[in-house]
């Protein structure tokens, strides 16, 4: 698969503040990559290198080949970028905002169209301080979108939004991909990333932690199953103990909960039923991406 973003060991500061400290990232063509990381981690500092918004301090990045703050007219015509909200004047409406924005582009898309599948034909006559946050959420999509953009670079993609918004932003952005754009996404939420990317990269204090599927991070974390049932019948804790692939066992009620790696449920249940022990109520909970989360960016020294 061919790489449309490169970054390699990009250093940003602000005064005293070190934002990006030796980044590297790659962006792999029709993916998308999901940018993860707590408040204050470098994950805006990094987009904006990218968009050719800020001149790092150290580093290269490359865009299709080209250098976003050299090539100024070719990455602005590869790359389509989501609007941070109030940035539009408030009295330009939907309508002419996309086609304000096609024309800044050798070969936009129909804007018409894109404000169709966006869900805004009916607001194209609405001034941009009457938008609710969801449509205001969707225009800054439309705009990311107009120039026909190799890649989209979405930050605080759903923030603001309600629930239901924020599935009808997932499900537009998995249509937006299947159209074959490259995604970057900006993201602290975890379900987010969860849902939509097919790699996260996790940053912390301006590094990358790891790159990886959310599965592969969650697994990464070593966090395992947890093993939720209740017994057919008493048994002593020692029976699960014994088995390597259990690490605890506590008791609630008559409830048992079993920790353990990922193949804890096979050697749990074979050794139940060796015992003539029925789990009853048998619950799995695998380790989601939330946790592997906190626990990859705490085990790191400050
Ligand atoms: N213009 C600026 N001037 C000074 N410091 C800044 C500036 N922009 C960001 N910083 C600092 O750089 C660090 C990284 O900020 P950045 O906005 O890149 O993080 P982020 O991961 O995008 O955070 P958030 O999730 O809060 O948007 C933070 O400590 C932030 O306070």
């Amino acid at each position: 698969m061919a790489s449309v973003i490169e970054v390699q060991h990009l250093h940003k500061r602000y005064g005293d503040t070190v934002a990006v400290d030796d980044l590297s990232l790659t962006v792999e063509e029709g993916e998308i990559l999901g940018i993860l990381g707590r408040n204050g981690a470098g994950k805006t500092t990094t987009v904006e290198c990218v968009e050719g918004l800020r001149a790092p301090d150290r580093g290269q990045i490359t865009v299709c080949g080209f250098d976003p703050r050299r090539d100024r007219a070719e990455v602005t015509r590869l790359l389509g970028v989501q609007l941070q909200d109030g940035r539009l004047p408030d009295r330009l409406r939907v309508a002419e905002a996309l086609e304000l924005y096609s024309s800044f582009y050798p070969r936009p898309a129909d804007w018409r169209g894109l404000m169709d599948s966006l869900g805004l034909t009916a607001k194209a006559q609405t001034r941009y301080a009457k938008l609710s946050g969801g449509q205001k959420q969707r225009l800054s999509i439309a705009l990311a979108l107009v120039g026909n953009p190799r890649v989209a670079i979405l930050d605080e993609l759903t923030t603001g939004l309600d629930p239901q918004a924020r599935r009808e932003t997932w499900d537009l952005i998995e249509d937006v991909r299947a159209r074959g754009v490259t995604i970057v996404l900006v993201t602290h939420f975890m379900a987010e990333a969860e849902r939509l990317c097919d790699r996260v990269a996790l940053i912390d204090a301006g590094r990358v932690v790891t790159v990886d599927t959310p599965a592969g991070l969650a697994a990464q974390a070593h966090l395992g199953q947890r093993i939720q049932f209740r017994p057919s019948r008493p048994f002593d804790d020692s029976l699960l103990l014994g088995l390597p692939d259990v690490t605890g066992v506590t008791r609630r009620g008559d409830l048992v909960i079993v920790d353990g790696t990922d193949n804890a449920l096979t050697a749990v249940t074979a050794v139940l039923g060796r015992n003539q022990i029925t789990a009853e109520r048998l619950r799995v909970e695998q380790a989601s991406l939330e946790d592997a989360f906190v626990h990859l960016t705490t085990k790191r020294p400050a």
